[in-house]
């Protein structure tokens, strides 16, 4: 029997930390439960949050500047824990699941204080900081990536590779065909630089795809999401170059756009990764050469062994290279295929399910029946700890 029960996820910055926050919000619902987010005034304005799900925005404090920013930092982490414990102890969750990000740390912390069971969720192929900050102390430590770097041997234990959630409208485009991709048809071209956008894409994308040969250039689509800043000059080098092109500052119909497009050529954010392999999309991917320990370029790593993607590092990303990698992949047909297989070879279509199921082990209903550390190892998520395991049925 199913028993409904209330979850706190916590989640902030940008569409890479919120949008599989809103994916597992969405199936914790659809089981029946009830679930509130916690996120800063950044992630609340990113679309797509579901319906039923309550969003409360709290003070979280980036650790940056020098003594007086981490004084600042730090006395904003400690209201926003205070307005943590208070949310959880009218709301009463049996979990709490963070997924990386300053803004999840006042709610671990509030969790930690109340004794609330948690669970971390690392979107990249290396550990962020505020994880790694809260690792030790976790209940469970959710994964995209198997091997992911900067988790200690220690924890290794409590580790469960489940993958990134993805919208249920890009699981839906798993099981259709990838678009037709013929000499004499149309070649849609997806340009995204991650939920806040890349002005290099902006700067290099258009003059590349003018450099084409005819034959692929005169059959050119694009759909491009671009900073507001670079938005008209965008526009101007697609109708100069006379290619047709559809720009946005945010593509609230991104799976949609997904499902339409034969090659994406953008960063290499976790969230966009983990669409790309569950559609089956191949992409040509330049990693932000600042994101930290460089978790972009590892993203991507096990997508290029596959042969569904190829990167090229920002120093070398010049209209040029661009051109002649697009061609590489795209003046063959079968090329082209071949690397949409690829690609979704490497997807985890599950990852929303599996880590619902993780969270649920966490948020076992009070007496309802008493989990045995056997019993939880059969749900195939290795052996509880025995306090957890106590926890789950106090
Ligand atoms: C600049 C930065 O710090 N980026 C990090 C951020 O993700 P960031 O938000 O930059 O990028 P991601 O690729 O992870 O996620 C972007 C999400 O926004 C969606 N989208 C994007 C554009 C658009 O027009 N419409 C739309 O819906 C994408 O479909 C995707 O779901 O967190 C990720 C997960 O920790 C990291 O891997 C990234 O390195």
């Amino acid at each position: 029997m199913s028993v409904s029960r209330n979850f706190v996820l916590a989640a902030g910055g940008t569409g890479g930390h919120i949008i599989p926050a809103y994916a597992l919000g969405a199936e914790l619902m659809r089981r029946g439960h009830q679930v509130a987010l916690i996120t800063d005034n950044r992630g609340s304005t990113i679309p797509g949050c579901p319906d039923g799900m309550e969003m409360h925005i709290m003070p979280a404090g980036r650790v940056a500047g020098g003594p007086r920013g981490w004084l600042a930092a730090a006395r904003n982490i400690w209201r926003g824990r205070a307005m943590a414990r208070a949310l959880f102890n009218e709301f009463e969750p049996t979990a709490v699941v963070g997924f990386g990000g300053y803004p999840a740390l006042p709610a671990l912390l509030a969790a930690f204080a109340n004794k609330v069971p948690t669970i971390i969720h690392e979107q990249n192929a290396v550990l962020g900081r505020v994880n790694r900050l809260v690792a030790g102390k976790v209940n469970a430590i959710a994964t995209a990536y198997p091997d992911v770097q900067r988790v200690k041997p220690g924890h290794q234990a409590k580790v469960h590779l489940v993958g990134n959630p993805v919208r249920a409208e890009v699981i839906m485009l798993r099981d259709e065909p990838f678009p037709p991709f013929i000499e004499d048809g149309v070649f849609r071209v997806l340009v995204t630089g991650g939920s806040q956008g890349a002005s290099i894409l902006s700067e290099i994308v258009p003059d590349a795809l003018a450099r084409l040969p005819l034959n692929l250039r005169r059959r050119l689509q694009v759909t491009q999401q671009c900073r507001a800043e670079d938005l008209e000059t965008v526009r101007k080098m697609y109708a100069d170059h006379q290619i047709p092109a559809q720009l946005a500052t945010y593509l609230e119909d991104f799976p949609e756009r997904l499902g339409w497009s034969h090659l994406v050529i953008g960063r290499a954010g976790a969230s966009t990764i983990a669409e790309l392999t569950c559609a089956g999309r191949p992409a040509i991917l330049v990693p932000l050469p600042s994101a930290m320990d460089n978790h972009q370029a590892f993203n991507v790593s096990e997508m290029i062994k596959a042969g569904g993607a190829r990167a090229i590092k920002q120093s070398a990303f010049t209209p040029v290279e661009l051109a002649k990698q697009i061609q590489k992949m795209a003046l063959i047909p079968e090329t082209l295929q071949n690397a949409a297989r690829a690609a979704k070879s490497c997807g985890r279509p599950d990852a929303v399910h599996d880590l619902a199921d993780l969270v649920e082990s966490f948020g076992r209903a009070p007496l309802m029946h008493t989990i045995t550390n056997t019993e939880h190892s059969s749900l195939g998520f290795g052996s509880a700890e025995p306090a957890l395991a106590r926890k789950a049925v106090s």
